[in-house]
């Protein structure tokens, strides 16, 4: 795995340092830099609630013959989905949970020797979205891009060979599972992997960006004040999400509904779209809206995988997808340069590269840089 591309956007915008790093499991009494109000999370307010029931989110055989027509019809209603069948070894999944439970374990003072520094990308810390927000998100996180062992080594001096054994497995499968989605997603939108190029790369193109993430959510004691994970949308093409067994992540369906819960379904993992999918299919394939929340009893673990594309492609509405009557939505860029909009304009990003509005001039490439 490549880490340039992350790396560099993340150096160019450093961390905004505002928020105070706290043991979560020490906490009794949720503290006010804890406490959300409906004005820090302008989402809140439509929270589904019994709603949330009626609508649920799709689970896909990937055998299905059928898979491609039923993920098409997941991307344009929800922008999520979960799949099975997948062919990810389940001892594999349950050993990298199992390995981020470990490390989110470990005592704060360790957790700390391999904290990320401001500019960097990997290590122990809170989500990146934290400087959006003035409260503090009830998480933890960790973040691994390329190999996983000059961190490790800082948790488990002596002891952190199994760690980055089975993260590393856990990428390649991760890799291999995003190549076959990518197939099957550019084949919804009636587009083949030949006329894309970059998805499979070779020789110089080779370079992608991709990272692991670890998140975990503390029980927390006062969980409806608390946000796990503020709502965001992934600035990837999708992530592959997986859960450990207790519900918590949510995602805003805007045609009424609010908020829906994804139960966990056993051996399934989570597709979500992330904005440059939603670039690429011209706007028709949704962005997921998403967020986590936390309860009181039970330790919630996530293990998102980040499936970037290589850093010298720019990338803008599919050609075959746009004609007269279906004008490209927005201006080609490089994940770079997104992600340094994104850090800048956070859920304001697209409205900045959409040329539907007028904003920005499609072959004025650096004017938002
Ligand atoms: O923990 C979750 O379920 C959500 C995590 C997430 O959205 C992210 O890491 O981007
Ligand atoms: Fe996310």
């Amino acid at each position: 795995m490549s880490s340039s591309v992350l790396s560099d956007a993340f150096r160019t915008h450093p961390l905004n340092l505002n928020h105070k790093v706290v043991d979560l499991s020490s906490v009794e009494i949720l503290p006010d830099s804890h406490a959300w109000t409906s004005e820090a999370n302008k989402y809140s307010s439509s929270c589904g609630g019994d709603i949330s029931r009626l609508e649920s989110i799709p689970i896909i055989n990937l055998k299905d013959e059928n898979a491609m027509e039923l993920i098409r019809l997941a991307c344009t209603t929800w922008g999520v989905f979960q799949i099975v069948n997948h062919n990810v070894p389940k001892n594999l999944v349950d050993e990298v949970e199992l390995a981020g439970e470990k490390l989110f374990s470990l005592p704060m003072d360790r957790k700390l020797m391999a904290e990320r520094t401001p500019n960097g990308v990997s290590g122990y810390g809170m989500a990146r979205i934290s400087s959006f927000f003035s409260k503090s998100m009830w998480s933890e996180g960790f973040t691994i891009v390329g190999s996983p062992l000059e961190h490790a080594a800082k948790l488990w001096p002596h002891d952190y060979h199994n760690f980055c054994n089975t993260i590393e497995e856990y990428q390649k499968e991760m890799k291999n599972l995003a190549s076959r989605l990518m197939g099957l997603i550019l084949g919804s939108l009636g587009v083949t992997e030949d006329d894309v190029k970059w998805v499979e790369p070779k020789g110089e193109l080779k370079e992608r960006g991709a990272a692991l993430q670890l998140n975990s959510y503390p029980p927390c004691p006062d969980p409806d004040k608390a946000m796990g994970m503020a709502a965001h949308t992934d600035s990837t093409i999708l992530n592959i999400l997986h859960q450990s067994n207790t519900s918590g992540l949510q995602v805003f369906r805007g045609d009424g509904i609010g908020w829906v819960t994804l139960q966990p379904h056993p051996g399934a993992l989570i597709v979500v779209i992330g904005d440059l999918m939603h670039i690429l299919s011209n706007g028709s394939y949704l962005n997921a809206l998403h967020r986590a929340v936390v309860n009181q009893t039970q330790h919630r673990l996530s293990v998102v995988y980040l499936h970037g594309p290589p850093s010298s492609v720019k990338m803008g509405p599919l050609p075959q997808l746009v004609d007269s009557n279906h004008p490209p939505l927005y201006r080609p860029i490089t994940w770079n340069e997104y992600l340094g909009i994104k850090a800048q304009y956070f859920d304001k990003a697209l409205t900045t590269i959409s040329l539907a509005n007028g904003f920005m001039n499609a072959d004025d490439d650096d004017s938002v840089k």
